[in-house]
């Protein structure tokens, strides 16, 4: 493999978060690669790093020890090569729909015209087509996350970074938007990092999970997705998503020290 395909580079990035009475390590030595197009979810115990991770990877925190590689280039500051959609609501409530999408191209410097036109089409993109002119209360939870993924996409980013995206939602609606994410950013050809708690969110969006240990966070396991795509409602009734679902569970109960006998793994999927 090439350089070049390897879009994002982690060496050795340990992160340390400077306390009164000493340092607290938050990820040590974390070496990571993400090919081009793939969509890799990090899982983990609470606290063990995973939105640390994230913003040192969206240049939003510097690294105490190893680096960041973007294309190969040094990420040391926050990049327009790097999209970002957080868990929580980050819609303008005063705008519309449409000038929420266009707000972003807006800053970088994109004529209103121009980039009210590539936000229509970012609106049909994330199949909101009608819902241009309307403010964001006036749409579900689920429906203003899309607007968030919408805005993040306009910027055409190498990367977008996703911490728990949907996580505010229902588990049906969340694997449903993240199916529709997932066909999206394939179309499109996004490489997309994405954090999450859900087992079942990581193994059926992703390519590969990464499961990070207890803090401080280290690489734990890697797993690559063994099940075809395109990925639908399906393939969650699927024999290889019971396995890897159980591979992942069993992997995390580990981590907490719990031993878990193949019948509760099975049923858990
Ligand atoms: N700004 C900060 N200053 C000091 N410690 C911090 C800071 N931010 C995070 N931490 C600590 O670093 C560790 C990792 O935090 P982080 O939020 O990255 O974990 P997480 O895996 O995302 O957690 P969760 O799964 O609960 O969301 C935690 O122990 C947290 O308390």
């Amino acid at each position: 493999m090439t350089r070049s395909e390897h879009i994002l580079d982690l060496q050795a990035v340990t992160k340390e978060y400077p306390l009164k009475d000493g340092n607290l390590v938050a990820l040590r030595d974390i070496d990571l690669k993400v090919d081009r197009g793939q969509v890799v979810s990090v899982l983990g115990p609470s606290g063990c790093g995973k939105t640390t991770l994230l913003e040192v990877v969206a240049g939003l925190l510097p690294v105490t020890r190893g680096q960041v590689l973007l294309q190969g280039e040094p990420m040391t500051s926050p990049s327009p090569k790097v999209g970002i959609v957080f868990q929580q609501d980050s819609t303008l409530p005063w705008r519309s729909v449409l000038s929420n999408i266009a707000f972003g191209m807006e800053m970088t410097g994109v004529p209103r015209a121009q980039a009210n036109r590539r936000a229509q089409d970012m609106l049909d993109l994330v199949g909101l087509s009608e819902f241009g002119h309307v403010h964001p209360h006036q749409l579900s939870g689920g429906m203003r996350q899309r607007v968030a993924v919408a805005r993040v996409l306009a910027l055409e980013p190498e990367l977008i970074v996703m911490d728990e995206p949907f996580g505010a939602l229902d588990e049906q609606t969340r694997l449903h938007l993240g199916l529709e994410l997932l066909d999206l950013v394939t179309r499109v050809g996004t490489t997309i990092l994405l954090v999450t708690h859900s087992i079942q969110e990581a193994a059926l969006l992703s390519d590969r999970v990464v499961v990070l240990s207890a803090r401080p966070g280290e690489i734990q396991e890697s797993f690559d997705v063994p099940l075809s795509k395109p990925r639908t409602l399906a393939t969650l009734a699927s024999a290889d998503y019971a396995r890897i679902t159980h591979t992942l569970w069993t992997c995390l109960m580990s981590l907490e020290g719990v031993r878990v006998s193949d019948d509760v793994a099975s049923a858990s999927g």
